[in-house]
């Protein structure tokens, strides 16, 4: 059946805005030296068995009952080095799936705790390249899921079928596209199908109901509740509004929907069936306004471990 989608989210209706930062010259990525005091064949250490995919994830954490931990982070904030080792810390702390944002100069979607690590990623000259470059290096070391978060530009500017093979090369899984015009939403899909990249939708507290319904049916990987309308943001409280809205997508798609926006503790959503719980500015201060990288890595750890320990 062709499931023709008319949105994937509603509040986000941008124009495709102009996406300014060249993608010229490396940029300041270094690789970590790992030690190899402690290992054997130093390869061994530098490859983690494959991740399993997004849905495959989800699958194994339903089977034991538990919701799926999905951070956010923006890559190069504060560094592109520190982002290196915050998606280490994060994998071995607790996250399930990890989502790790492109920056963009015009993240319209975004509240200010993001929208300021990505003028301070960009500031640094941190670009697709220099991100690609990391993630080439980090991901075999990983055991969990990448989904790539990025506006809808950054693809344009490589061309749909360019960047979907790139990002498949670099062992991502996932991708989240919060700004897809309405009617492009389906050659990315189908690009990203091509690619076995999951493409995972949006849907809000605005979506119409058939719009939904279209929604969770062409999501790949799970559902992107977005709990509240406006921009990212942590939240004294998330509305329990989102509990009747979960309710609603499961009675439509037996795949898994994970909540966002304004998350900063496992009780803004516990017991409301969400299969996951994504945490972005929250942790994103963590690490952007930290005095120094160390500090922001050990706190993003005790947060991740507290989130993850509170988690059914
Ligand atoms: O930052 P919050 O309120 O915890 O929300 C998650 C959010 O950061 C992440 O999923 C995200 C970052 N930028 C976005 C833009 C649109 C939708 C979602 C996002």
């Amino acid at each position: 059946m062709a499931i023709t989608l008319k949105s994937t989210s509603t509040f986000l209706h941008l124009k495709t805005p102009d996406y300014s930062h060249s993608l010229s010259r490396f940029s300041s990525y270094k690789p970590t030296v790992v030690s190899t005091r402690r290992l054997a064949p130093p390869m061994a250490a530098l490859t983690a068995a494959p991740s399993l995919s997004i849905s495959e994830t989800f699958t194994n954490l339903k089977k034991q009952g538990k919701v799926a931990l999905i951070p956010y982070i923006t890559a190069g904030d504060p560094d592109l080095s520190t982002t290196a080792e915050a998606l280490k810390v994060l994998d071995s702390n607790g996250a399930d799936i990890i989502e790790l944002g492109v920056p963009y100069s015009d993240p319209l979607a975004d509240g200010p705790v993001i929208q300021a690590a990505a003028t301070r990623s960009l500031s640094r000259g941190t670009n697709f390249n220099a991100i690609s470059s990391m993630l080439k290096e980090v991901v075999p070391q990983l055991s969990c899921p990448i989904a790539l978060f990025t506006y809808y530009n950054p693809i344009l500017k490589r061309g749909t079928e360019k960047f979907m093979s790139h990002v498949k090369e670099l062992g991502v899984h996932g991708l989240v596209v919060p700004d897809v015009p309405l009617e492009e939403t389906e050659l990315l899909r189908k690009e990203a199908v091509k690619n076995k990249i999951e493409l995972v939708l949006l849907t809000t507290p605005t979506t119409p109901a058939e719009r939904m319904k279209a929604i969770v049916e062409a999501s790949e990987g799970f559902v992107y509740l977005v709990s509240s309308i406006g921009v990212t943001g942590t939240r004294a409280s998330v509305s329990d509004r989102v509990q009747s809205l979960l309710q609603d997508i499961k009675q439509a798609t037996t795949k898994p929907v994970a909540v966002g926006f304004g998350i900063s503790k496992p009780g803004h959503i516990a017991g409301w069936g969400a299969d996951g719980v994504i945490v972005g500015s929250a942790m994103v201060k963590l690490l952007g306004e930290a005095k120094s990288p160390e500090e922001g890595l050990k706190e993003l750890e005790n947060f991740t471990k507290s989130l993850k320990s509170a988690l059914p």
